[in-house]
């Protein structure tokens, strides 16, 4: 378990080349056929590949399939605070979550924010239910996708069948009716067929117009990193989301400046979320960083080590195969980093404070060469996310959720027992 920020530099940075898996002895079937399980060279060609994929160019035009989303959620809260009852704001938020990587994965409208048994929500779980009874549907998706690892007597033919159907259904459309639409899968398609994907410009322009070259990849290997997108950003955003909203319950005067942010960026837009709009909401992202810093969605990183290593300066060598744990939630909340860690304060992060972070202390979204590829778009959809949420509604935390919270002990992702409950009112 390397603690120190210099060992955790040399492993996930300085001597990457000797532990570039995240981990070992991976089944080789659909589930675990994408970047977060490959190693060695078949990491770096398929990383080389969908490294286009996440381009500031690319996020800029998700952003209209993502403010379709955005427009849902606003309705859905401004109807929960008409109601002036309680409401589990994680499911809410986890609606959105699915509602837009479905949309912007997988190119399918879930509809889950304007109802809660929508198909693909609903087949999703019961597929996954079909499998275990006992597992949370989404630690089964984490399991699943290899994100958790722990042998289970799981058949996953049928849930690997349902997403190959879905997602062939949406290629097989879009490649007959040549449709392109401003999301994730319409990139893997041109990947897949042309061994290329081009760089959106702004909707006027010819969409066509830069285009990146890279060899292709297959149908199996499509749907294998379209489930990554799903599973790495679902969870993931709705959590960031959600912890950042408990903590402003508890931080009015935050609360306040955020949303007063929120609301000039977007006067001084003329009301609209554009992409600049959003790099303009500096205490915002100062907000999401803090969250990440105190309630990092992956707790732990994980790496193999692939060669025997020594590490420098000491006799001890590190085996091939044995597999290192980066403590990342102890790192984050350790004072000798960051002085009172228990402490929201969003300022750490401020553009006059950021500097002051040491290096390799800081990392909810790992670090070197295998850092998430997702940051850009998580760090948008939280945005998006928490202006709509904030900019018309104050949250106060309903008495049935305790502060600090507690925490369910089987979730590999940290979750509030009982959820975050809240109030919501409009300050219109
Ligand atoms: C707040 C949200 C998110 C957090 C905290 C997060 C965190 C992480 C972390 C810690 C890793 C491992 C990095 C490492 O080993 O150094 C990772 C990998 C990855 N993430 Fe994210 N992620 C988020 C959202 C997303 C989203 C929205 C997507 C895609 C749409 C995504 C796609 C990926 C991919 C593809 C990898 C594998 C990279 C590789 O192995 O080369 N993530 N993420």
């Amino acid at each position: 378990m390397p603690l120190d920020p210099e060992l955790v530099k040399t492993v996930t940075t300085k001597d990457y080349d000797y532990f570039d898996g995240h981990f070992a002895n991976i089944p080789k079937r659909l589930f675990f056929n994408n970047l977060f399980h490959m190693t060695g060279n078949d990491w770096k060609d398929m990383r080389r590949k969908m490294t286009p994929v996440f381009t500031t160019g690319k996020m800029k035009v998700m952003l209209d399939t993502l403010l379709e989303k955005a427009d849902s959620l606003s309705k859905l809260i401004d109807k929960v605070a008409q109601t002036s009852k309680p409401v589990e704001i994680k499911g809410i938020i986890a609606r959105f979550t699915t509602d837009v990587i479905g949309s912007c994965g997988f190119g399918i409208e879930c509809n889950s924010i304007e109802d809660e048994t929508s198909e693909f929500f609903v087949k999703g779980q019961e597929i996954f239910r079909k499998t275990s009874t006992e597992i949370s549907f989404f630690k089964k998706l984490l399991l699943i996708l290899g994100l958790v690892q722990r042998a289970m007597p799981m058949d996953f033919s049928g849930i690997e069948n349902f997403f190959r159907k879905v997602i062939k259904a949406t290629v097989t459309y879009r490649e007959e009716n040549k449709v392109i639409r401003k999301d994730f899968i319409h990139l893997m398609i041109q990947l897949k067929n042309k061994g290329a994907i081009t760089e959106f410009t702004n909707e006027n322009d010819d969409i066509y117009k830069k285009t990146v070259k890279v060899d292709g990849i297959s149908f199996e290997d499509l749907v294998g990193e379209v489930l990554l997108f799903f599973s790495a950003g679902y969870e993931t955003s709705s959590t960031t989301m959600s912890f950042a909203l408990l903590e402003l319950t508890q931080h009015q005067d935050i609360q306040d400046k955020l949303r007063e942010e929120i609301r000039e960026v977007l006067q001084r837009h003329n009301g609209k979320m554009s992409y600049d709009a959003l790099q303009e909401m500096i205490y915002c992202e100062s907000v999401i960083k803090e969250t990440l810093r105190m309630y990092p969605p992956l707790a732990i990183l994980p790496r193999t080590c692939t060669k025997n290593y020594k590490i420098p300066n000491s006799d001890v060598v590190i085996e091939k195969g044995t597999s290192l744990k980066i403590p990342v939630w102890g790192i984050h909340n350790d004072p000798d980093y960051f002085p009172n860690p228990t402490e929201f304060n969003p300022d750490r992060f401020s553009p006059e404070n950021k500097h002051k972070i040491n290096p390799y202390t800081y990392i909810p979204f790992g670090d070197g060469p295998r850092q998430c590829l997702g940051l850009r778009f998580a760090m948008m959809e939280s945005k998006v996310g928490l202006a709509v949420l904030l900019r018309n509604y104050r949250y106060t935390l309903h008495s049935s959720t305790p502060y600090p919270p507690k925490y369910v002990t089987n979730n590999f992702i940290p979750t509030v027992d009982g959820g975050i409950m809240v109030n919501v009112t409009n300050v219109n």
